[in-house]
């Protein structure tokens, strides 16, 4: 694929400089360690979510001062002196969290296990101590000096048993080598595109002044930072105030959020509403990314008088619908928490929405969501505008106006993309590599990709172990797991964040650095979404991906899309053993966490038993207050048989694919645990198994729609569809073995005679009852 990177390869951001430092060690192309990788903002999981709402009060306390540059690079979307501070409104949104907690967090569980296997070690080591003492006695003074020095080595050894994070010198300092993939020397004169690269269906020079916002907005976009607007703010804005379907695309981290949120803050100005009515509505495919768009919103609203409500799962239902009663202006939502409002909770309605926004549309329009988003688009006023926004183009849409400021795999602009071999036989390294990386090379404002939960937990573990700050972020957490994580993340309070996909798209945490795949992602489109959360807003990141033999496809693709130089990046193979060496050592370690966890779950289901029972026993029946169901728009069987559908999907794919992967199914499962190996394969197999699937899927017509697909049938007409189906769709749907013999066997004699056909078949099966006699 030398090819690939085309004319674009040169669009390297700052390496230049690296290059002549590593020419001197005789190295090709290469980029120092200590190359800085400015900071930016972010928050997202191989699961997805939804939520549960605010309504926030009307003009919010102005941001701090105004700040400098074109692209400010200290722009945090939070507010820090106003009424709310940081995260998102975090502290709003966590107050909407159930109180129930984890007796202990993981991190205090791994701190136990640390400090248990401490004393352990100092225990053996002081009685070895003693057991040298009274061997030393009868022995001559130069053994002694001999035995000193044994000792010394030994506890050297046993320190770094003990304290999985220290690591000799030689470990810590020996340089990565780095190489560039992409052999193609940067062009002259072709030097690095601004943020605003790329962007040619707008005028350059519009300013926000230009756009006709009213002053509120003015004033907020002010507050915040924005200077400029961003390519697709630019082109995105004039075509939002028209009221125009917008179809937007551009690359992560280039202000998607405020380029739709601005024309509709707009239209709600302008057109002030007659009544209470809920006239925005914001579809979102993960609860953190509700959070965030919502708090974006809030800050661009802080000067006007318009309400914002967030509706996302995992969030106190009892609030959002007191809040959704108030009829808010905008609402931010996550598709099933939204049908559950609509379902149970009887003025709320979506009749009277005027602007139907999808933000990463491409997910929210995917199979997960599409029985979901049909039923609410359904719901929807048909009169409405629809814009969508996303990373990659979809067209879901009769006549939007089209604004891709960026082509399809486009990663953000200043995004150095690094990938690390990993030989076939090498598959166990996985893991010591990413220690590695994360201990020696990249410590701090890092998220790490995993494909399974399973996986991102026992990072954790590991990573925590070795004495690193850690958190992990994934569907298997709770609402308030998941957003403690990314507060920590925000904060500064753990230095590396282990994710799945729901982490992966949209979120917008400042200061992310480096992303590093544990293993490539299902497909390109996530990959871009997953590295996109480093080098957002105009900053540089990095993203390190460890690629094996059956992701070296993909890592060809990328690299043929790539507009600045790939590296492959090398670590000293002794570095590699010594960190699979200290993790076969924690392995006892790692159990005895995922011990403590399980202990301590089956103590909390005891307990909630036995509470149960204590509660029937002294009040009766009445004392277990039983929440009342809530409706949804498939009946429980229709869900049930909605999801083993997609299970047996599945389950067929992974049966079709190779022989290997049963067998390697099974005999994981066998086993009950993995080898480093068959961890890392795992993890690979989910991902291929995701493409598969995917692959399947687009083969068939695509389904969901932003729009319905058919308007509702009513009266008569609706009568005519319940009844029986055509004579044509009963031949084609009916794959009886009689009907499948007749259809092989072509028109009866009959039909001949009737379709003025010569009476003789091909192949002649004279049958004297003809279907078509049959049919009658
Ligand atoms: N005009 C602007 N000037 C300066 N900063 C901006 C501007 N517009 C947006 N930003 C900042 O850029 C960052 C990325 O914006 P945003 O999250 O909207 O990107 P996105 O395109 O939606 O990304 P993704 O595709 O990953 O969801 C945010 O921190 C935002 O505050």
């Amino acid at each position: 694929q030398k090819s690939s990177a085309g004319p674009h390869a040169v669009l390297a951001s700052g390496s230049g400089f690296c290059d002549n430092m590593l020419a001197d060690l005789g190295l090709i192309g290469t980029i120092g360690e200590d190359d800085e990788v400015p900071v930016e903002p972010e928050s997202d999981s191989g699961d997805e979510e939804e939520e549960g709402p605010i309504v926030l009060g009307r003009r919010q306390k102005a941001l701090g001062k105004n700040r400098s540059a074109d692209f400010n690079p200290d722009f945090v979307f939070t507010e820090k002196e106003g009424t709310y501070d940081g995260s998102w409104a975090l502290a709003d949104v966590m107050s909407q969290l159930k109180k129930k907690r984890a007796a202990t967090t993981i991190d205090e569980k791994i701190e136990k296990v640390r400090k248990k296997r401490k004393t352990e070690v100092k225990e053996a080591k002081s009685g070895k101590l003693e057991k040298e003492k009274e061997t030393k006695e009868g022995s001559e003074p130069k053994e002694q000096e001999d035995l000193q020095g044994n000792d010394e080595e030994g506890s050297e050894d046993e320190a770094s048993e003990t304290d999985y994070s220290s690591a000799d010198e030689n470990i810590l300092t020996k340089a990565d080598t780095l190489k560039v993939k992409d052999r193609k020397k940067k062009k002259k004169g072709q030097e690095a595109g601004g943020f605003f690269e790329d962007a040619s269906q707008y005028d350059e020079n519009l300013s926000f002044q230009d756009m006709n916002l009213s002053r509120p907005l003015l004033k907020a976009i002010t507050a915040m930072g924005f200077k400029q607007p961003t390519p697709i703010q630019k082109a995105c804005i004039p075509v939002g105030l028209l009221g125009k379907d917008i179809c937007a695309c551009a690359a992560t981290g280039t202000g998607k959020t405020a380029a739709f949120a601005l024309p509709v803050l707009e239209r709600l100005i302008y057109k002030p509403r007659q009544a209470p009515v809920t006239r925005v509505l914001v579809l979102v495919p993960t609860r953190e990314l509700g959070i965030q768009v919502h708090s974006v919103t809030r800050q661009l609203a802080q000067f006007c008088n318009i309400t914002t409500c967030l509706a996302v799962g995992g969030l106190d239902v009892k609030s959002q619908e007191a809040a959704l009663r108030a009829a808010p202006d905008i609402l931010i939502a996550t598709p099933g928490r939204l049908i559950d409002h609509l379902h149970n909770c009887p003025s709320f309605h979506l009749s009277s929405i005027e602007v139907l926004i999808l933000d990463e549309a491409d997910r929210m329009l995917d199979e997960y969501f599409e029985e979901q988003m049909k039923e609410i688009i359904r719901m929807c006023s048909h009169h409405r505008q629809t814009i969508i926004a996303a990373s990659f183009p979809t067209t879901r849409l009769p006549n939007p106006v089209r604004i891709f400021v960026n082509s399809n795999t486009d990663v953000a602009p200043f995004l150095r993309q690094e990938f690390i071999r990993i030989r076939p036989n090498r598959e166990g390294d996985r893991e010591a590599i990413v220690a590695a990386l994360l201990t020696r090379t990249f410590t701090d404002h890092v998220m790490l990709f995993t494909q399974t939960k399973k996986q991102a937990h026992r990072m954790h573990i590991l990573l925590g172990l070795m004495g690193l700050q850690v958190g992990e972020l994934h569907g298997n957490l709770s609402q308030t797991q998941r957003l403690e994580a990314l507060r920590r993340f925000k904060d500064e309070q753990i230095d590396i964040l282990v994710a799945t996909d729901v982490a992966a798209r949209g979120l917008d945490i400042e200061g992310v650095k480096t992303v590093i795949n544990f293993t490539m992602p299902n497909t390109i489109k996530h990959y871009v979404h997953r590295v996109g959360r480093t080098a957002r807003a105009g900053r540089a990141g990095r993203s390190v991906s460890l690629v094996g033999e059956d992701e070296r496809k993909m890592l060809k693709e990328i690299v043929k899309a790539a507009k600045a130089p790939v590296k492959a990046r090398i670590l000293p193979q002794d570095v590699i053993l010594k960190f699979r060496d200290k993790i076969e050592k924690m392995e006892k370690d790692v159990y005895a966490v995922l011990q403590l966890e399980a202990e301590e779950k089956e103590m909390q289901q005891s307990e909630a038993q036995i509470n149960t029972a204590k509660r029937l026993l002294e009040k009766g029946k009445e004392a277990v207050v039983q929440e009342p169901e809530r409706n949804w728009f498939q009946t429980k069987e229709e869900r049930k048989k909605e999801k083993i559908a997609k299970a047996l999907q599945e389950f067929d794919l992974a049966l079709r694919g190779k022989k290997k992967r049963k067998k390697f199914m099974k005999d994981a499962k066998k086993k009950g645990e993995m080898t480093a190996e068959e961890r890392s394969q795992f993890e690979i197999l989910k991902a291929q198994m995701f493409a598969e699937r995917l692959a399947k899927r687009n083969r068939r017509a695509k389904r969901a729609r932003a729009m319905p697909e058919e308007e509702p049938v009513r009266g008569p007409a609706k009568k005519q569809k319940q009844g029986k189906k055509s004579v044509f769709d009963e031949e084609l749907t009916n794959t009886s073995k009689k009907a499948l013999k007749q259809y092989r066997a072509g028109p009866s004699f009959e039909e001949r005679k009737q379709l003025g056909l010569p009476h003789q078949r091909r192949g002649g099966n004279f049958k004297s009852k003809s279907r078509y006699k049959r049919r009658k």
